[in-house]
């Protein structure tokens, strides 16, 4: 015979505390609350008997990791490596305590395709972002209302490539360096750079981020941004709903993210009515140049699908957070790795040489040139291997039984990937640790890689981000030659930040002018 525990408590709370004095009523309560605090504690030291024929990661050695603050890598090399490489762990499955419980993590490139393949798995809607990510987006929707909006998204995104913004944006920025001296904080430039880019390009709309990093609206974004990033925050959201009220910080951060969704709503609405005058003249002619909103209203007048104001406004929130720290970081790995390398920034610089000249003026490539950088597209692939921005994926739910590679995984448990290990893994890497695009020469290294993803799921912005970055990354090789500083954080190996996106620490580097 079994017991609910909503069953004990209403034994409890009906025969027993009615009997007891108000001295033992204290005493019970408090026993009672040790009680509880043990079986969770018990509870979440170890899986449920049903998941316990997978190998598991103990939580206190990831309390440890979070509350000393150590970086991403340090923790993969420590605790999630050795639990994948070990010889007896075939198929590179996991378990790891998280928000959604006990969560199924998958370390095996076959696995994971195949798990994001199969129909069935759910996304969670249940996010703590809810004011920047939540909603009715691309990235949360799952089933016919993800198709839906997928298939109307794919086209915009398709007709989006605004490689001339990209490299005008990036003059805008070697002007501003000019002013700053040798020795520059590389992960704030790119962050401000591709804030300014996925601003113009998503919605058209001018955060001036460039020129003045301590712009209003710079300001807005980035104190929500940093506030969605808060590990204690995500790991509990209940404070950050019915206990907001304890912290005055955190309120104020709500009310910033709520003057940011207002803008927002106020740029959609202007655009819609711009685009359904018949007399407006859309100043950016090609088509490849036009915002990605611009895009999806003008696929809605053409008839070819319909997004409600909400769903419009939820994606291009969902477009800020997928596309402007994951690419921002992603350039600033990709810097850091080339200031370590120099042979390998020599070799990158001489093919944008070859493919855009060397005069000493600021040459914006065309889209056809950026299909030629191979050695660049080599290094940037190397850079999401060895630190991409993601280390794991948006996590989805077994709907039904399922069963992968001889792992019986039951209905209604959280699977997730981890990219970070797939792509550290010595079984799958020669000396995975170090940094060579060469690697990417080889075409079954493509094959391994999920950086952005795979199946109908992968990251719908993947071309734009890799284009923005090719851009970048040749225009500054052309323009100057660069180090890391004698006194670096980063000498030893990259330091990171973030949970579920990671970011590099202060990354200062030191540039000298070749024109
Ligand atoms: C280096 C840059 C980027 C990386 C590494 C990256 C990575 C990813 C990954 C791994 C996914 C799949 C998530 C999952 O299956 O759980 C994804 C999805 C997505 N990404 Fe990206 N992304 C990048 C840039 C961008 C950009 C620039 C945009 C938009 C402007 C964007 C928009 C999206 C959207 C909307 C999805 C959801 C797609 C869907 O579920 O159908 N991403 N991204």
């Amino acid at each position: 015979m079994s017991f609910s525990t909503n069953q004990i408590v209403s034994v409890y709370n009906h025969h027993v505390l009615p009997k007891l004095t108000f001295q033992n009523k204290a005493m019970a309560i408090t026993a009672a609350i040790t009680m509880s605090m043990t079986y969770f504690i018990l509870k979440t030291l170890r899986p449920p008997k049903h998941l316990r024929h997978i190998p598991h990661i103990s939580p206190l050695s990831l309390i440890r990791s979070l509350f000393i603050g150590e970086p991403y890598w340090n923790r993969a090399y420590r605790v999630y490596l050795p639990i994948i490489d070990h010889p007896q762990n075939h198929n590179g499955l996991y378990l790891e305590y998280g928000r959604a419980g006990w969560e199924i993590f998958i370390c095996n490139p076959q696995i994971a395709k195949e798990m994001l393949l199969k129909q069935g798995t759910d996304n969670y809607t249940d996010t703590l972002f809810d004011k920047f990510i939540g909603g009715p987006n691309i990235g949360l929707l799952d089933g016919e209302a993800w198709r839906t909006q997928r298939k109307m998204a794919n086209p915009a995104f398709h007709r989006a490539m605004p490689v001339r913004l990209f490299g005008e944006l990036a003059v805008d920025m070697f002007q501003v360096m000019e002013t700053m001296g040798d020795t520059i904080n590389v992960s704030n430039m790119m962050e401000g750079w591709t804030l300014q880019v996925i601003g113009k390009a998503g919605f058209g709309f001018d955060f001036n981020a460039i020129k003045d990093p301590n712009s209003p609206w710079v300001r807005t974004y980035n104190i929500c941004n940093k506030g969605i990033r808060n590990t204690f925050f995500f790991v509990f959201p209940a404070f950050d709903k019915k206990y907001l009220w304890m912290f005055p910080k955190r309120v104020y951060i709500h009310q910033e993210m709520d003057r940011f969704r207002h803008m927002l709503q106020d740029v959609i609405d202007h655009k819609r009515l711009s685009l359904e005058d018949k007399n407006y003249q859309n100043d950016a002619l090609e088509e490849n140049e036009r915002d990605l909103l611009t895009l999806l209203i003008e696929s809605e007048i053409r008839g070819e699908g319909v997004m409600t104001d909400q769903e419009l406004m939820s994606n291009l929130r969902f477009f800020f957070v997928a596309g402007h720290d994951t690419t921002s970081s992603t350039l600033s790995f990709a810097i850091h790795y080339l200031a370590k390398h120099p042979e390998i920034q020599q070799k990158a610089r001489e093919e944008a040489i070859r493919i855009l000249g060397d005069e000493p003026v600021d040459i914006l490539p065309v889209i056809g040139e950026t299909k030629q950088m191979t050695y660049i597209s080599q290094i940037m692939l190397e850079t999401l291997r060895i630190n991409g921005p993601l280390p794991s994926l948006v996590p989805r739910c077994a709907s039904k039984d399922v069963e992968l590679f001889g792992t019986f995984i039951p209905k209604g448990t959280p699977i997730n990937v981890n990219l970070f290990s797939i792509h550290h893994s010595e079984k799958l890497w020669k000396d995975s640790h170090v940094f060579n695009p060469d690697r990417f020469e080889n075409e079954e290294s493509k094959t391994l890689m999920m950086a952005f993803g795979y199946g109908g799921r992968q990251c719908i912005g993947m071309n734009f981000s890799l284009v923005e970055q090719r851009v970048m990354l040749s225009m500054l090789l052309r323009k100057f030659t660069w180090s890391t500083p004698e006194n670096s954080i980063h000498k030893d190996g990259v330091l990171t930040y973030g949970y579920l996106t990671l970011s590099p620490q202060d990354l200062d580097i030191t540039f000298k002018k070749r024109y």
